[in-house]
């Protein structure tokens, strides 16, 4: 993969030129995208910065945000050849910091769950999760160092799981969602992707104008570490586990302390709210093309949309109080742990293209808002990933510990 923190290091040692760093980009993407089929659009002759922290980092950018110089399509034939005025928000501070948006990636319909044709680039015969499935395949084909995503219910941390790559769904509102296709505006939260931790750690940390948030030079000691399963999910699958259970014991032989912690009732109901607030305002969202463009949706948003149609103003209104509710219980239970650790999805890749994945491991945290981190979990088989969870607003926290567990999983610990 393309890290780039290391590109950034030789591109400010003068070993690479901004303009060779693309072309590495653009010969990873010749080589692999014909198999991977993770990009829906890309510049071929791209201008190439030579200014700014970011010069001569590709960026992959998800085709639901907003593009001046690249169509923007939504996953949909409904925006087929559709061109924005204008950049997304993101996007203009990507190219302020001298990045090149070099190429809009695939994702499900409006980001919600109908697959793509993007194939993961560690077994072609799966899916690398959805929605931001172009993203994250990307960036573990090694097209890009860099990609965007989002995230409503799991579309940043399960595909990454998925692909074996490092990604953060930050914390809610911390970047703009400005330029982007609103699916739940209650939810909707832009992500990245990188090839380790501190890859996405430094570009988090560049795109919030927060270097706070950049991984510490030395690793964190003594975290005391909650090891959530969200039994209210379901079960995770025997591969799952034993991944946390390998996350655990890296954590523990650096110095955190980690115990089993069950979760309030009250933050259980919250995670079965998650689809009323997601669906309802969906249904709001979309409300154009459900009505113009109904027979043009793809059928699992088609029907999403459908059972949305009877969801009530009362009902949507008391899934908001619960999950209120719910974040005020989760600040008691940061108040006596510096993160947490759980799934990021129910086990490997499914096999095929016609399911995304389960986001059930995913979206409580979406709904709270937190800082959410995916550390690849090494093994022999299909990659894995765990989840890094922090307090609202304490995304260097989240990325500080999940750098740690990384090392530790790495090292073999
Ligand atoms: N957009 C989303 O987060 C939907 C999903 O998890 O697949």
């Amino acid at each position: 993969m393309l890290s780039l923190v290391d590109l950034r290091t030789r591109l400010s040692a003068g070993d690479l030129s901004p303009e060779g760093a693309i072309r590495l980009a653009q010969e990873a993407i010749a080589a692999r995208e014909p198999e991977v089929g993770a990009l829906v659009c890309r510049h071929d002759a791209p201008l190439v910065a030579t200014r700014g922290p970011l010069a001569g980092i590709a960026v992959g950018v998800k085709d639901i945000i907003d593009t001046a110089d690249l169509p923007t399509q939504m996953g949909s034939t409904i925006y087929a050849g559709w061109r924005p005025r204008a950049d997304a928000a993101i996007v203009s501070r990507l190219r302020a910091l001298g990045a090149v948006p070099l190429a809009k990636m695939t994702t499900c319909a409006f980001a919600s769950v109908d697959p793509t044709a993007t194939r993961n680039p560690h077994n072609l015969a799966r899916t690398p999760g959805g929605s931001s499935a172009g993203s994250a395949a990307a960036v573990a084909a090694g097209m890009v160092p860099l990609a965007l995503g989002t995230q409503t219910g799991g579309s940043v941390i399960r595909p990454a799981a998925f692909c074996g790559v490092a990604a953060i769904k930050p914390s809610f509102r911390l970047l703009p969602m400005v330029g982007i296709k609103t699916f739940s505006w209650a939810l909707d939260t832009l992500g990245l992707f990188g090839a380790g931790i501190r890859d996405v750690a430094g570009a988090l940390a560049l795109l919030a104008d927060r270097p706070g948030i950049d991984l510490p030079e030395e690793s964190p000691t003594g975290m005391r570490i909650g090891l959530v399963l969200q039994d209210f999910a379901g079960e995770a699958d025997p591969e799952a586990v034993e991944a946390l259970q390998a996350a655990r014991r890296a954590a523990e032989a650096l110095g955190a302390v980690v115990t089993d912690l069950g979760l309030p009732e009250a933050i259980a109901e919250a995670w079965r709210c998650h689809p009323i607030v997601q669906d309802y305002e969906a249904r709001q969202a979309l409300a154009w093309e459900y009505a113009a463009h109904r027979d043009a949706l793809t059928p699992l948003l088609r029907a999403q949309l459908d059972a949305a149609q009877g969801l009530t103003a009362e009902g949507y209104d008391a899934a908001r109080r619960q999950a209120h509710q719910a974040r005020r219980m989760l600040k008691d239970v940061f108040s006596e742990h510096d993160a947490l650790l759980t799934f990021s999805a129910p086990g490997y890749a499914p096999a095929g293209l016609a399911s995304t994945g389960s986001p059930r491991f995913n979206r409580l945290w979406t709904l709270m808002g937190v800082p959410c981190v995916n550390v690849p979990v090494p093994g022999p088989g299909l990659p894995l990933g765990v989840q890094v969870i922090a307090r609202f607003g304490d995304d260097g926290r989240a990325l500080a510990v999940a750098a740690m567990i990384e090392r530790g999983l790495r090292a073999g610990v």
